[in-house]
């Protein structure tokens, strides 16, 4: 070891992945190749790239490639490439840590993970990169220099825990990265990846389509010879070959191209070890070419919904990466589109800055953003299972759509899908609704709220329960967001249940009812008006109920305030949003209020009374999930009346 060695330990996150790699709970080991031969093509785009925008970058860009290097006696194997290589920092920083948002997270999920299937498949979300070389190496070494810089970096790590950095003068520009090999056993799917036939048919499986050469030096095979690689007495003869045919597969027709490329494409662009659930082609033809080949993932990836979740979709132009993460062709809320999109005609040195400005980048991702959604649709009819899987790991993202692209919302709409009391297994999308609309009924009725059993019990549900309306139970933050934006579909208004009257009876009903609510109003006046300015502190109104039928009492907004859900979302991201105080709707046929009624009658003021007011209030608030000012209080009033009936 030289002076200047280091060691360092590895993050704590990185160390529990790096034990599962060890430990090896994939059994997929060949794919660690295509990990490293991943790393090392992204390597040599951003070289290009970098070259393109400096020209004066020193660094060496005539024949970028990679190279495969295999020693049996050794029994190493290494994937060399010319790329933009890292700096001492860069090792430290990407390779001892794990910077993915969700690592946490899914470590957790791993460890409650009941079998090796359920691992696997979180694991398969995730993508451990360069990691997956331990599944294979019992020590990995990489030597590195980032292109423009003097001093390379020696990293070596045998998987424990630990690993040195230690600088190397002679180092080429770009990356090797070097696998020490365990012992070969077939029986734990450990081939012997010094094999020649293994490296190719691994390279040909998975990145068959890397737009770089993949070069290896491999055994010359003989003119129509036996074909075992044996030579004339010289020892075989041996020369470099290319081992990945190099063609972009969105500019190949999709007749040509197999099912299992573009899988494998998928992977490649996506880092997901799983299938992608759709994939989308677009060819524009005319003033601006482009062409696009974009996927639909079949899981959500576990930072989806963290700030920092990056968009999938890669920019080319003319064959030539351009950047990563192209946030100006996918909006937000499609963020989990993956893939490829390559322009014929922007400049090659195109910046972000100027992206976001250019008209045809605007079409572009307009005609995409179609194209995506359209695709949903025709699942939909298509292939019911599949747009359901779609819907409910991306649907809650989807839905932020409603609220950003007022151009597409219709559609939108159309792809939706919602739990809804019609049916207890089932999502319902709001056409299916509209066509079971009671007749007379204008309304899409729906309740938000943090789950289904929360909602469904709820006072606000009692009359739509007894009448058999639908209701829409809509259970994901953003749905309180939406509902406020979205007015209507198909001319049908959406209406919150808990928000503003409710009128469920039909004109005839109506007539005959007039008359004793008449009656009614005029008997809990005195009532409403005491408890009115009893709980004025906490209710801006106290009015008769016509949605309740078992519960004493409920709390509602008025139709143009914000729900509580809502201005706990609000204060959640740092606004203010003072309370606003809501309505307390009492049931006329209740005992409680009925009792009350005789009481405040014979004795219309008294602490007891108060009491019981304060108690209705807090049980309709804990009746729809709400939070008490002072649970203790409440908890001592029950409890006195409680001990009062024994
Ligand atoms: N051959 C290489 N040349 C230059 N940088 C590399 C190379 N290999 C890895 N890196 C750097 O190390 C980082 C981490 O690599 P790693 O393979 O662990 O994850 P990743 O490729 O970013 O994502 P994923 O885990 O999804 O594959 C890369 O993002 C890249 O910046």
């Amino acid at each position: 070891m030289s002076t200047q060695t280091e060691t360092h330990e590895f993050q704590a996150e990185a160390r529990q992945l790096l034990r599962l790699m060890v430990h090896s709970i994939y059994s997929n080991k060949d794919i660690f190749l295509r990990e490293l031969v991943s790393n090392a093509s992204d390597a040599l785009d951003k070289i290009r790239r970098a070259k393109l925008v400096d020209s004066g970058l020193r660094a060496d860009v005539e024949d970028l490639h990679i190279r495969i290097e295999a020693d049996p006696g050794q029994r190493t194997l290494t994937v060399r490439d010319n790329g933009i290589g890292m700096s001492r920092d860069d090792v430290v920083d990407l390779i001892g840590t794990v910077a993915k948002s969700g690592t946490a997270e899914l470590l957790e999920q791993l460890r409650s993970a009941e079998d090796a299937e359920g691992s696997r498949e979180l694991i398969g979300q995730f993508g451990v990169g360069f990691y997956a070389t331990f599944m294979v190496a019992d020590r990995v070494t990489l030597v590195t220099r980032r292109a423009g810089e003097d001093t390379g970096t020696r990293w070596e790590s045998d998987g424990d825990g630990t690993y040195t950095v230690e600088p190397v003068q002679d180092a080429p520009q770009g990356t090797a990265v070097t696998v020490h090999l365990k012992p070969k056993d077939e029986e734990d799917s450990l081939f012997d990846y010094t094999a020649e036939w293994k490296i190719r048919e691994i390279v040909k499986r998975y990145s068959d389509f890397i737009a770089w050469p993949i070069r290896m030096e491999v055994e010359r095979r003989g003119d129509g010879g036996d074909g075992d690689g044996a030579g004339d007495g010289d020892g075989p003869q041996r020369e470099l070959a290319t081992l990945n045919s190099m063609k972009a597969l969105w500019s190949r027709p999709r007749s040509e191209v197999a099912e299992e490329e573009y899988k494998e494409f998928y992977r490649h662009v996506s880092h997901d070890w799983n299938d992608p659930l759709e994939t989308v082609s677009l060819r524009a033809e005319g003033a601006f070419e482009y062409e696009a080949l974009l996927f639909l993932p079949s899981h959500a990836p576990l930072d989806l919904y963290t700030r920092d979740s990056r968009s999938g979709v890669q920019l080319y132009v003319k064959r030539v990466f351009i950047m990563d993460d192209c946030q100006e062709l996918m909006p937000e809320y499609l963020r989990f589109v993956k893939g490829v999109v390559d322009a014929q005609d922007l400049s090659l040195n195109i910046s972000r800055e100027l992206l976001q400005q250019d008209r045809q980048i605007h079409l572009m991702r307009r005609r995409l953003v179609k194209k995506v959604l359209s695709t949903v649709k025709g699942m939909m009819t298509s292939d019911p299972d599949r747009y359901r899987t779609f819907w409910r790991e991306f649907g809650a993202a989807v839905k932020e759509g409603l609220l950003s692209d007022t151009d597409n919302r219709r559609t939108l709409l159309d792809i939706a899908s919602f739990a809804s009391t019609h049916d207890p297994e089932q999502q319902t999308t709001l056409a299916a609704y509209v066509e079971r609309m009671k007749e007379g009924q204008e309304e899409i009725y729906f309740m938000t709220g943090s789950s289904r059993s929360q909602i469904e019990n709820s006072p606000h549900m009692e009359a739509f329960h007894a009448k058999g309306y639908e209701v829409l139970l809509l259970t994901d933050a953003v749905d309180e967001m939406w509902v406020e934006a979205v007015a209507d579909y198909d001319g049908k208004r959406l209406q919150s249940i808990a928000k503003g009257q409710v009128d469920l009876d039909d004109a005839a009903a109506e007539e005959n009812e007039k008359q004793e609510d008449d009656q009614r109003r005029e008997e809990f006046a005195p009532l409403l008006s005491w408890l009115g300015e009893s709980l004025g502190e906490q209710v801006k109104e106290v009015r008769l109920s016509t949605r309740l039928t078992s519960s004493a009492a409920c709390l509602v907004n008025d139709a143009h305030d914000m729900t509580p859900a809502m201005e706990r979302m609000y204060r959640a991201m740092g606004h203010a949003a003072p309370s606003a105080k809501r309505i307390l709707e009492i049931n006329p046929d209740h005992r409680l209020v009925t009792g009350l009624r005789e009481a405040h009658r014979k004795e219309p003021s008294g602490a007891a009374l108060t009491e019981t007011a304060e108690l209705l209030y807090g049980t309709a608030l804990l009746a729809e999930g709400g939070a008490l000012d002072d649970p203790a209080r409440f908890a001592r009033l029950v409890s006195e009346r409680l001990a009062g009936t024994l």
